[in-house]
């Protein structure tokens, strides 16, 4: 029955319906943005624009320079609006501390990425998970398996590979960033799946590709989906970011799962070596995660061990080129306690004895986060702090290179210092930086990742001087870390003295010819 208002026809009923849907639908959201603004309350927000906010404000990369600038204008907290989300950025250590680490167990949860999240991940990347029951059991499992006492299990590869390292480094002194990609690759491809890999293997290039994808996709804004997520409730078929998804997912799936069973037909042989796999597939609370869970929680860690590695020792280069007091320190203390004339390489059971180099291990994390601006947690209730009332599914950031140059936080805060950190809390990897992230979420694998820069920078010390390179200074602030095949920045590298030369040939050869 067609239906008829009196002096209204068809197309101007259709015209009037369509305007007052228009003019309803406004005033809703002026009623709900009144109730919310009165309801919540945020610190100081960046100006941004209409409907995208500050979205476009961010830089692609290298963000950190822009988080301190923001904090130097607003102060401790400032809030903006990237995408649909709200993200209030953390600007100094004490509320950091307040809110991620205290009340963590409302922190911890990620946003929604109908993109990243679901379809590139299938919901089963670690890093990118909610707060939820899965979560838990993944990290419960990978806690077991990656702390501190079962370092034993890794020491061996984090051995061999260092060794390898200043090989490369003795042999080929201008390819240091390729020896430091293959160190970072290979001891994570060791202490992951058990296996060595080579640079220029088609899988460890092809292994790289889904995690480079990923950290692309992640990136804020690079995703239409991610950025809004209601358009996950269009039909599947106008997706049209899905395919490219779906993709990626099954790309990731086929190459974790030849790993695992490259991994399985080697348990079976007897010929597996102990590594991080090895435990998890044989741990009974595995076998509850299913097939692409398993998958990705090994994936996950490759990918979230790899790049970190390489990064953070690439750095300690470019703070040994610039300033060589430290470096200068940490040789004479090598020195006393390996010997003045190349006698033998640091081993972790020096440890105890060369404290200054765990400092040092802890000063690059702090002097160059590996995650310039952190990365964000999502509330999961309401919550109030200092007059401040925050929406559930608000995301918080701690600010993490604005908090290492802050003066107020660390004194002379751009100069690398490892003496900041010889103190009584040394040994603990994550205390007195942000680098590993807050709370409960914190990097699953910091304890891996500070044993693998500690063996790679004693050797690396012990063995070469640093120099930058004349007349073309090293911007400490922006190396090139996207583009593999160049060094991130220039740095002249040279072997002690003939007898660390001959060292590192007895040592390292045999490591360099090792194959599993
Ligand atoms: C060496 C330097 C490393 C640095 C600086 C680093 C840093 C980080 C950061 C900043 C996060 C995010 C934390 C947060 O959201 O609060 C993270 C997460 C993670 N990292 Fe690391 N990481 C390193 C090495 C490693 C290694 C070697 C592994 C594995 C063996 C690993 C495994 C993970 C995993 C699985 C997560 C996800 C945790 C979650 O969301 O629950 N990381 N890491």
């Amino acid at each position: 029955m067609a239906l008829h208002i009196a002096g209204l026809d068809g197309s101007s009923f259709a015209t009037t319906l369509f305007l007052a849907v228009v003019a309803f639908v406004i005033v809703q959201r002026a009623v709900s943005n009144h109730l919310y603004n009165k309801k919540y309350k945020f610190p100081p927000k960046i100006p941004g624009l209409p409907i995208v906010g500050n979205t476009f404000q961010l830089p692609g990369n290298q963000q950190g320079q822009w988080g301190a600038q923001m904090a130097r204008k607003y102060g401790e907290m400032f809030t903006c609006k990237i995408g649909v989300n709200t993200w209030v950025f953390l600007n100094s250590s004490r509320v950091v501390n307040d809110l991620m680490e205290k009340r963590s167990a409302i922190y911890s949860s990620r946003a929604n990425l109908p993109m990243t999240s679901n379809i590139m991940s299938g919901g089963c990347r670690v890093l990118l998970m909610q707060y939820n029951e899965r979560w838990r059991a993944l990290r419960k499992i990978m806690h077991t398996i990656l702390n501190k006492t079962n370092s034993p299990t890794f020491a061996p590869f984090q051995d061999l590979e260092s060794k390898h390292l200043i090989y490369d480094y003795l042999h080929n002194p201008d390819k240091w960033y390729r020896a430091n990609q293959r160190f970072a690759n290979s001891v994570i491809m060791s202490v992951v799946f058990g296996k060595r890999m080579e640079l220029n293997d088609p899988k460890i290039i092809e292994l790289f590709e889904t995690s480079n994808e990923i950290i692309a996709a992640m990136q804020p804004g690079a995703s239409v989906a991610d950025a809004l997520p209601i358009l996950e409730n269009l039909p599947k078929s106008l997706q049209w970011w899905r395919p490219r998804g779906e993709r990626a997912f099954q790309k990731c799936l086929r190459v974790y799962r030849r790993e695992v069973d490259e991994l399985n037909a080697k348990i079976k042989a007897g010929t597996a070596r102990d590594c991080f796999a090895v435990q998890f597939l044989k741990a009974p609370e595995t076998a509850k995660l299913g097939e692409t869970q398993t998958l990705f929680a090994l994936g996950s860690l490759m990918e979230a061990g790899s790049d970190t590695s390489r990064m953070t020792i690439s750095q300690i280069l470019a703070a040994a080129a610039t300033d060589s007091r430290w470096v200068k320190k940490a040789q004479a203390l090598l020195d006393e306690v390996c010997g003045s004339n190349a006698e033998r390489l640091p081993e972790f059971s020096d440890r105890p004895n060369l404290t200054y180099i765990t400092a040092a291990v802890k000063e690059s994390f702090r002097w160059r986060p590996f995650a310039e601006i952190g990365v964000p947690h999502m509330l999961t209730e309401d919550d109030e702090y200092e007059g401040y009332k925050f929406p559930a599914g608000t995301l918080f950031t701690w600010n993490s290179f604005s908090i290492a140059m802050n003066p107020d936080e660390y004194e002379e805060p751009q100069r690398f210092l490892p003496e900041r950190f010889m103190n009584k809390d040394l040994n603990n990897v994550v205390k007195g930086h942000w680098s590993f992230g807050p709370g409960r979420r914190i990097c699953s694998g910091y304890n891996v990742g500070e044993s693998n820069v500690w063996i790679a920078l004693a050797r690396i010390l012990y063995c070469f001087d640093f120099e930058e390179v004349p007349g073309d200074p090293i911007d400490t602030f922006k190396p090139n870390w996207i583009e593999h095949r160049w060094a991130p920045f220039p740095v002249r590298i040279k072997v002690r003295s003939p007898k660390h030369a001959a060292l590192i040939e007895r040592e390292g050869k045999a490591a360099a010819e090792t194959k599993y």
